[in-house]
């Protein structure tokens, strides 16, 4: 038996306008089924069980029936409630339906990636959930759903050939049409085949093509990209000298800048903290020590609401803006608005560093400047050029943070932190999650910075480290401050028997 491809020549036209059909369905249930699939992750996502149940419902229910079952569904069911479609958009709500269902998930899985400490760190900057959505979740989770979300698509296009169920003339109705008059089923199966290959290979070079794009760390960063922080190419940049002091000289003003009194945070049954109250004056550096579990953390992330305290009151008082917050079942609640807007006010560097992976670390400095405080690229550049040349990255600055070492890091997320001026900085065991040999490194930044005069309040292990920079010890223990002291009263004539026994423990 021979084939015979040139009876189903004179179809070509026919062919090529079956194609277009193809894949006019196939693109458009399938940008509907995106948006429609994002907003279903958000609200799957989301803590509100009034958007997260109905979600799952959906998602539950058109990913468990047959896509055929939804299109007989809106095709032939919805009539009989007087709503009659015609078999296009038929075609095109039920594929919809489909792929808004299985994006969902696939969405879900890329937005869940990101590391929860990113978002926080992001948060601690000040900026809102739409721009952190936007600049730092979406940009990551696009690397990780391609790659399923490209394979979906191309399932989804294969799907398409369902419609010839209700007449629209697409690839399979067409091809059917043709080997029914010219009863050369296999050649003209052969071609449909064959064009459905050519599509689905198509987005197969596509999704390679976008992996490689979205892979923003794997290669070096572009010149527009490099030009929006006022720089022309990765290698012609000298670091700036004239960029503007963002550290102050040591005040000596007495200004109170932080004041807590009776903080109180709960987690289930544990008192993370009991009656927490503390002053702190500007330009001092306090260093938080205890054992672990004492609430040291919880009572850093409390003055950044990064936790929202149970009772309690937390003032910072800053040059340029000021804030009284009270907490309790009667306090006033706190707008996501102000709350940003504190969040600028106070630096915070975390234990692992939180840098976003998909940004140079010149733009992990940048971020914030340019999001939250509105400053122009070539300026929060300028800025963040200068202030990592401080920390020693004068060298790295178009270097990807998975490119760096701990201390390397961690110093970057230091430059971002003070690049926002903050007014007191809290540094959440800087040097905890860095081997031995990097910690000297990272210390020595933040005695720099203490030097300079900012503001700090720092939870720490390295006892070295507080006897030498701290103004003042808070001790703590079960979630209460124990004892309060200068670091030469603390270190050489502690007071309370629990301080003499914890730094009997550290320091033998
Ligand atoms: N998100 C949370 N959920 C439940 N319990 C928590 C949470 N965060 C902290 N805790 C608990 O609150 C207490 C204080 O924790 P916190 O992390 O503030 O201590 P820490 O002094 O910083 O400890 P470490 O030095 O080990 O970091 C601990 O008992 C801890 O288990």
């Amino acid at each position: 038996m021979s084939l015979d491809f040139a009876s189903i020549l004179p179809y070509a036209p026919l062919l090529f306008q079956a194609t277009l059909m193809t894949i006019f369905l196939a693109i458009t249930s399938q940008v509907i089924g995106t948006v429609c699939g994002f907003l279903l992750a958000l609200a799957r996502m989301s803590p509100l069980k009034i958007l997260s149940v109905p979600a799952f419902l959906y998602i539950w229910i058109a990913r468990g029936t047959p896509p055929l079952i939804h299109l007989f569904l809106i095709y032939f069911g919805l009539p009989t409630i007087g709503i009659t479609l015609e078999p296009l958009p038929a075609a095109i709500i039920a594929f919809s339906i489909t792929s808004a269902a299985y994006n969902a998930e696939v969405l879900r899985a890329g937005l869940q990636a990101i590391q929860p400490g990113q978002i926080e760190a992001a948060r601690a900057v000040g900026m809102s959930y739409p721009t952190i959505l936007w600049h730092i979740i979406l940009p990551q989770a696009v690397q990780v759903v391609t790659p399923p979300y490209m394979s979906n698509f191309i399932s989804h296009v294969k799907s398409t050939s369902l419609a010839s169920v209700v007449t629209v003339r697409e690839l399979l109705l067409t091809t059917t049409f043709i080997y029914s008059n010219t009863f050369r089923a296999l050649e003209a199966l052969i071609v449909a085949g064959a064009i459905y290959l050519f599509l689905t290979s198509f987005l197969a070079i596509g999704q390679l093509a976008l992996e490689h794009y979205v892979a923003f760390d794997k290669r070096p960063p572009s010149r527009r990209r490099l030009r929006r922080l006022g720089f022309g190419g990765a290698t012609d940049f000298a670091p700036a000298t004239d960029a503007p002091a963002l550290l102050a000289e040591k005040p000596d003003s007495g200004r109170r800048v932080l004041d807590i009194v009776g903080l109180e945070k709960r987690f289930g049954t544990v008192n993370a903290l009991s009656g927490v109250s503390l002053t702190v004056q500007e330009g001092e550096v306090v260093c938080v020590l205890g054992p672990s579990g004492s609430g040291k953390s919880t009572l850093l992330r409390c003055i950044n609401m990064l936790e929202r305290p149970d009772a309690g009151q937390i003032g910072i008082h800053s040059r340029g803006a000021g804030f009284d917050l009270a907490f309790g079942p009667a306090a006033p609640a706190v707008s996501g608005r102000e709350l940003a807007r504190l969040r600028s006010h106070v630096g915070m560097v975390f234990q692992h560093f939180n840098l976003w992976p998909h940004k140079l670390a010149i733009e992990n400095v940048t971020e914030g400047l340019i999001r939250v405080r509105h400053v122009a690229g070539r300026e929060a550049g300028l800025l963040a050029a200068e202030l990592l040349a401080r920390v020693g990255l004068g060298a790295k600055m178009m270097t990807f943070p998975n490119h760096l070492s701990g201390g390397q890091r961690q110093r970057v997320a230091i430059a971002r932190a003070l690049a926002m001026r903050p007014d007191v900085m809290l540094f959440d065991e800087p040097t905890s999650a860095l081997d031995p040999e990097l910690v000297g490194e990272v210390l020595q930044v933040l005695e720099d910075v203490a030097a300079s005069g900012m503001t700090m309040l720092v939870a720490t292990h390295e006892m070295g480290f507080a006897r030498r920079v701290a103004d003042r010890i808070v001790f703590m223990d079960g979630g209460q401050i124990v004892e309060i002291a200068s670091a030469a009263d603390f270190f050489e004539r502690p007071q309370h028997e629990r301080s003499i026994r914890f730094l009997e423990a550290v320091l033998k």
